[in-house]
Formats: C-alpha cells, structure tokens, sequence
C-alpha cells in the first residue's frame, strides 16, 4: 500500500514516519486486534494501524483535531472499521481494545488503568518530555507491564554545498507495555 497521506495539518503531530514504525513494531498489531488511538491528532497512527486491524477507535480531546484526524483518513486507503470520538480519554475508551497506543499524555495513568482493564495486552506510549517520560515509565512498572522503553532520535539528511548535512528531531521516549511482562530485557 502506498505511504501514508497527510494532507491536512494539525499542530502536535504527526508522530513522524521512522518513530511510527517503530511504534506499529512494538504494538505487534494482529488483524483480528481492535486497536485505540489515545489523541490522534493527523491520524497518522490511525491510518497506519487501520491497514493493519481489523478494527480501531481513535479518541482526541480536541474537536479541531479530530477533524483532521477526519480528513487525513478520507485521504488513505484502508480496510479496518474506524470510529473517531471527540474524547477525552479514559473517557468512550472502548470495553473491548486489545491493543492501544498514548500519543497524547493527558490523564495517562487513567488511561493506562482503563486500557488494561479493558483487556490490552499491548500498549505503547511515546513521550517528548523527559519528566512525564520518566512518569510513565513508573506507571507502566507499577502495574506489572513495563517491558521496554526506546529512546528514538531521528535526523534527516539534507544537501549542503554538494555533500549531505543532517536536521535533527527531538528525541522520543517509546514506552513499551506488555501484559507478559517479566520486566525490561
Ligand atoms: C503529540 S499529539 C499525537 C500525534 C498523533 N499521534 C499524530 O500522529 O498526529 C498528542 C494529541 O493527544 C491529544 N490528547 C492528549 N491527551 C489526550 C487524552 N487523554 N484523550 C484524548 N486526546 C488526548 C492532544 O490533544 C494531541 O492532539
């Protein structure tokens, strides 16, 4: 299938391509899973995970956002169901996900606690900020479920005087959650 479309724009996203594949990598998605999107801003998460699954429900907390995460899936091709819900999370997470992803950090324990309750046995956080990605990373110890946490940093290449010069991007804590797990490798 071709690569991701996103045409329309929203402020705090997308999560950039190289870190969603890692993400999709970790979340292990499976066709039969039903997959949640906590804040899907361009639905660049959504689109990705919606040719992978059978069903996914994106939740974002701002209306506006939400339209985006709309549009950027009426511009991509995909066989999933997708429900979008103007939430904010744990509010409508559904009773039935298998496996969810945190790009937006608000109220990220309840969300966590809910997602679990729910039935997730995967569930991955990414976070830019090092306190919350440290907050995280004891919330997802404290339940049993951390197994991993990837620190990402991505530069592009770009031409400079007839050679190859590099634009950095923050860099990403990937937080990684397994039902399974026996603590971090
Ligand atoms: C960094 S952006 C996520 C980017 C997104 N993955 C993408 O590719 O465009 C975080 C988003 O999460 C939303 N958000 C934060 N906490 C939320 C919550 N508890 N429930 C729903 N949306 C939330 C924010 O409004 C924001 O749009």
């Amino acid at each position: 299938m071709s690569q991701v479309a996103l045409p329309h724009d929203a402020k705090a996203g997308p999560t950039k391509s190289e870190v969603r594949a890692v993400t999709l990598s970790k979340l292990d998605l499976q066709q039969s899973d039903h997959f949640v999107d906590v804040g899907s801003c361009t639905g660049a998460v959504t689109v990705e995970a919606a040719r992978r699954v059978g069903r996914v429900t994106a939740l974002e907390r701002k209306a506006e956002r939400l339209e985006v995460t709309e549009k950027n899936l009426a511009a991509n091709e995909y066989d999933a169901a997708v429900t979008v819900r103007h939430a904010e999370a744990p509010e409508e997470f559904p009773e039935d996900a298998d496996a969810a992803f945190l790009g937006g950090s608000r109220n990220f324990e309840a969300v966590l606690d809910r997602a679990l309750e729910s039935g997730v046995d995967r569930v991955v956080m990414n976070v830019a900020r090092l306190e919350v990605a440290g907050e995280a990373v004891e919330a997802f110890r404290d339940r049993g479920v951390l197994s991993e946490v990837v620190q990402l940093q991505v530069s592009h290449g770009y031409e400079l005087a007839g050679a190859t010069s590099f634009d950095a991007q923050n860099p990403v804590y990937v937080v990684v959650g397994r039902r399974d797990a026996e603590g971090m490798a």
